[in-house]
């Protein structure tokens, strides 16, 4: 399990976090505590086995050469295979205290426990092509490899695949979780991501979703104060129907499907409201109980859809925009968002994203880029999801269920989002994804859309 709540730091931060503290405790008292946490980690699963531990030529090797020498003093048989010397003077004082043979890289015979310390947060280019194979081939053989750190090959910021190997069981990250554990590549490279505490402060607006805290309705609230959703119908409706009845499975009071004709299907709660055009809906948002609307879900891209958006866009309410929504504002999505008055909330995926905004570097720092902007918030969804808020801030959630790639599931995301918005909740966004991720969870495999809502009530028994 990726670890909750846990702050998340560029290769950047982390390095100023780590000097800022050399400046008050040696940096070898720091390097030994990560050889201890490494120790601890690979001690758990290599019991009685034979350990090989690659060193690299920087810090990350520092952390290998001490790990090594800790886990021989515990007893274990340990062997060290180096690429290169070590190049900065605290792995060169690491390996001086190892002490013992150092092999090449390339002359490393495999063995049942491998510990990857061969790159951390330094990598800055692809592996050298004689490395990557090697590296890949010593995982493979092996029966458990812990990462120090990261998998040696992936970029830190984007989680990019700059050769990293496939199937290392566990990745401890160092002081801070950095992108690359959470994003990309790093989501299948890393295995299970373990956190390790080695004294080293660092901040961030930059975290992993964790659970929220909710609370159940008051003994005085009523439908309207528990928050009255519109979902505005377009040219599929099954996905409008999917978004409301996910608002009213997520804890919206009042949900109104605004839509073309009498129509059928959805849950009986469900309230239908006749709308011909942009300016039937206009006239209905002027209702002033309405505490979210959400647009998008199958609405379809005609001049009906357009109008329909527009008068979504006008209404002085809180606004979530979905699917083609998105997808009709295109590159002009941030000059008409940003002139709205009350508070927006968008859903991409990748597609939808660039689309609207430029797709350049690393996900979480464009999506921080696209919501300050657009001064929104926004979910940027995929198989790792970034929220970002227009004050710079970022939630990350890794590792939910692979299941969720089945059509339908975000417009159960968007009208959870959408019950969060019109109750209030000033974390609506991070609350919606970590419900729709914990009731894909309890729906098990193979669930259609249509299952995930259902789950919503246990999932939100679980942060009450
Ligand atoms: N500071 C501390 O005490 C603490 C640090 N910590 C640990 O340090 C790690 C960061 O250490 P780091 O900054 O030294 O970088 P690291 O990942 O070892 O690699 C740098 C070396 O790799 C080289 N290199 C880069 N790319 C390459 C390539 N493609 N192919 C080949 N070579 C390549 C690069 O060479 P250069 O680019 O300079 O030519 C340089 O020699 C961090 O992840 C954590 O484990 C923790 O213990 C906490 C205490
Ligand atoms: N491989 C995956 N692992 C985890 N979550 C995923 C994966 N693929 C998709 N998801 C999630 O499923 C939802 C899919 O939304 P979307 O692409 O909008 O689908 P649709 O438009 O069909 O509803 C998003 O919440 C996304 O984060
Ligand atoms: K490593």
């Amino acid at each position: 399990m990726i670890p909750p709540g846990a702050p998340i730091v560029t290769a950047a931060r982390m390095r100023a976090a780590e000097e800022a503290l050399f400046r008050r405790e040696p940096q070898l008292d720091v390097m030994e505590r990560a050889g201890a946490a490494v120790t601890g980690a690979v001690a758990r699963f290599a019991r009685s086995s034979p350990i090989l531990v690659l060193a690299g030529p920087g810090n990350n090797g520092g952390d290998a050469y001490a790990a090594a020498r800790l886990l021989k003093a515990a007893g274990h048989d340990v062997a060290v295979a180096a690429c290169g010397e070590p190049g900065t003077p605290a792995a060169r004082a690491m390996l001086e205290r190892w002490g013992g043979d150092v092999g090449a890289l390339y002359q490393a015979r495999p063995r049942p426990v491998l510990v990857d310390g061969l790159f951390g947060t330094g990598l800055t280019r692809p592996l050298e092509r004689g490395i990557a194979p090697v590296l890949a081939e010593l995982v493979a053989a092996a029966r458990f490899s812990l990462a120090i750190d990261l998998p040696s090959g992936l970029a830190t910021d984007s989680g990019a695949d700059l050769g990293a190997p496939r199937g290392i069981g566990a990745t401890l990250a160092l002081g801070a979780l950095k992108p690359a554990h959470l994003l990309d590549a790093g989501l299948e490279r890393c295995g299970q991501v373990l956190l390790a505490d080695i004294g080293i402060p660092v901040e961030s607006d930059w975290r992993t979703v964790a659970r929220p805290k909710l609370t159940a309705p008051g003994p005085r609230a009523h439908k309207y104060s528990r928050g009255l959703v519109v979902v505005v119908e377009g040219d599929m409706p099954g996905a409008a129907r999917l978004a409301a009845h996910a608002a009213m499975a997520g804890g919206a009071g009042y949900t109104i499907l605004a839509c073309r004709d009498e129509g059928s299907g959805g849950p009986d709660a469900l309230v239908r409201h006749r709308i011909a055009n942009g300016d039937d809906l206009a006239d209905f948002l002027t209702e002033k109980r309405i505490g979210g609307i959400l647009i998008g879900p199958g609405l379809g891209r005609d001049r009906r859809a357009e109008g329909l958006l527009k008068a979504a866009l006008n209404a002085d309410l809180p606004l979530i925009l979905d699917g083609d929504a998105l997808t009709l504002l295109g590159k002009s999505a941030a000059a008409w968002l940003q002139r709205r008055t009350a508070a927006t909330w968008l859903t991409p995926h990748a597609g939808e994203f660039g689309r609207m905004f430029e797709g350049n570097g690393d996900k979480i720092v464009q999506t921080i880029a696209a919501a300050s902007e657009s001064r929104t918030t926004i979910i940027h969804k995929g198989a790792d999801t970034v929220i970002a808020t227009p004050r710079g801030e970022a939630r990350v959630l890794a590792r939910a269920s692979s299941w969720l790639s089945t059509a339908g599931t975000g417009d159960v995301l968007a009208g959870t989002l959408a019950a969060q918005v019109a109750a209030g909740n000033k974390d609506a966004a991070e609350t919606a994804v970590w419900l729709h991720a914990r009731a894909a969870a309890l729906a098990g495999p193979a669930f259609i859309a249509d299952a995930l809502p259902m789950h919503l009530s246990q999932a939100i028994s679980e942060c009450l």
